[in-house]
């Protein structure tokens, strides 16, 4: 087995940020993977490095390497040797999926994770970074939730089985930072949204829905629209652009065992949130509510200052995302993925 260290000896903070190591820019020509790299974010990380001159970014579709079967993984990486990785891959979904099938989003996750995250260590990958979501965090974790909430509480059981798999890989990165003193990380973004979402009106998060059902109806010329739950509950969502941004900045600039919150901090209702999409679809009908569908966690928004703290803010607000997004959909309405 491989076993690089990179850098100097670092010393560690209450937050697990490290003092007196910075782990400093990448190096454009070296191989980047980034796997997932067809997906939400996968595909705005290559935008985001090639952006930034990588000349060696690598990536393969689930057709062509499926990361659940181990030996393929090995020999991928064996046969690729890349530098640096972002793993971007996951099987995901929203509240509804999520609830309805989480054997797939537990045992999947756990799979791709084990795999790349094991090949990454014993073919010699110097910087990774893995990333979670901040439904990792207990269902009543105090708002806006800090690092420090993780396994503080209960799980939002619609997303446990998922949430149970990104913990682990949290650990597996934090595991493989104590035992071989590689500089990986971890983040956990909040909800997500921008081009090249997943829009199925069942699996989907609930942008992209609101964003099919609202457009839909407008073409459709119908008078009102049903969505799921109450509307309650509060989602914070961030660009994926900005994660991206946020994703080369931790590679760049932190090295620690402390996963990291990426997010805006702010929330806002569901209803809220539904308002804004009938606004920009220019949906003027009635929206109702199916409260016999699940609403999941009542809030969720992340304390984004450990981040902030090291120089990084998100950039892209709201209502300027939502509008580019909904431009993108109206683009690819025909070729959309699922
Ligand atoms: N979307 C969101 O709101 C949030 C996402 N995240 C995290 O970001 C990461 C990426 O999510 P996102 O981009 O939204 O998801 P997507 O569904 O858009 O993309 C997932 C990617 O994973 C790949 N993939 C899935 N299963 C396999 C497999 N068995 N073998 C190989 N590749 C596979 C897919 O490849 P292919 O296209 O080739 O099939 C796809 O490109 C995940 O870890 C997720 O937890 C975190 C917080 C919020
Ligand atoms: C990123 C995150 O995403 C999931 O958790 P979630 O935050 O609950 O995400 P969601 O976007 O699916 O729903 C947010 C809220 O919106 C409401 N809602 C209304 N109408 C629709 C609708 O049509 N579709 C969806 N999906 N939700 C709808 C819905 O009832 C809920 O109250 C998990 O996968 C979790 O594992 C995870 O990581």
């Amino acid at each position: 087995m491989c076993r690089h260290s990179v850098g100097r000896p670092r010393r560690a903070t209450k937050l697990g940020r490290v003092t007196g190591f910075a782990p400093g820019p990448l190096d454009r020509s070296r191989r980047f993977y980034v796997a997932g790299h067809r997906g939400l974010v996968g595909s705005a990380i290559v935008r985001r490095l090639q952006r930034a001159g990588f000349t060696d970014i690598i990536g393969a579709s689930s057709g062509e390497l499926d990361l659940r079967d181990r030996d393929a993984v090995f020999r991928y990486l064996e046969a690729h040797r890349p530098a640096y990785l972002a793993l971007a891959a996951a099987k995901v979904g929203g509240i509804m999926a999520n609830n309805t099938y989480p054997v797939d989003f537990l045992s999947e996750n756990l799979q791709i994770q084990v795999n790349v995250l094991d090949a990454a260590r014993t073919y010699g990958v110097e910087r990774l970074i893995f990333l979670g979501s901040s439904c990792i965090y207990p269902k009543l974790a105090p708002q806006p939730i800090r690092e420090e909430s993780l396994l503080t509480g209960h799980l939002e059981p619609t997303n446990d089985a998922y949430a149970i798999a990104k913990i682990a890989g949290i650990l597996h990165v934090q595991a493989v930072r104590r035992q071989d003193g590689l500089p990986w990380i971890s983040a956990m973004p909040t909800n997500l949204y921008g081009p090249g979402d997943n829009f199925s009106p069942t699996g989907s998060h609930v942008l992209p829905a609101l964003i099919r059902r609202y457009h839909e109806a407008v073409q459709a010329g119908a008078g009102s629209v049903t969505n799921w739950g109450t509307g309650t509950p509060r989602r914070e969502f961030l660009h994926v652009d900005d994660l991206a941004d946020a994703v080369l900045f931790l590679l760049e600039n932190y090295d620690g065992p402390t996963q990291v919150n990426v997010g805006v901090g702010r929330d806002e209702s569901i209803a809220g949130i539904a308002e804004r999409v009938a606004h920009v679809t220019g949906f003027t009908g009635e929206t109702h509510w199916d409260s016999s569908k699940p609403d999941g966690t009542p809030q969720k928004v992340l304390d984004v200052g450990f981040l902030e703290s090291m120089g990084w803010k998100s950039q892209i607000d709201l209502a300027s995302g939502l509008a580019s997004t909904y431009d993108w959909f109206l683009d690819h309405q025909t070729t959309l993925r699922r």
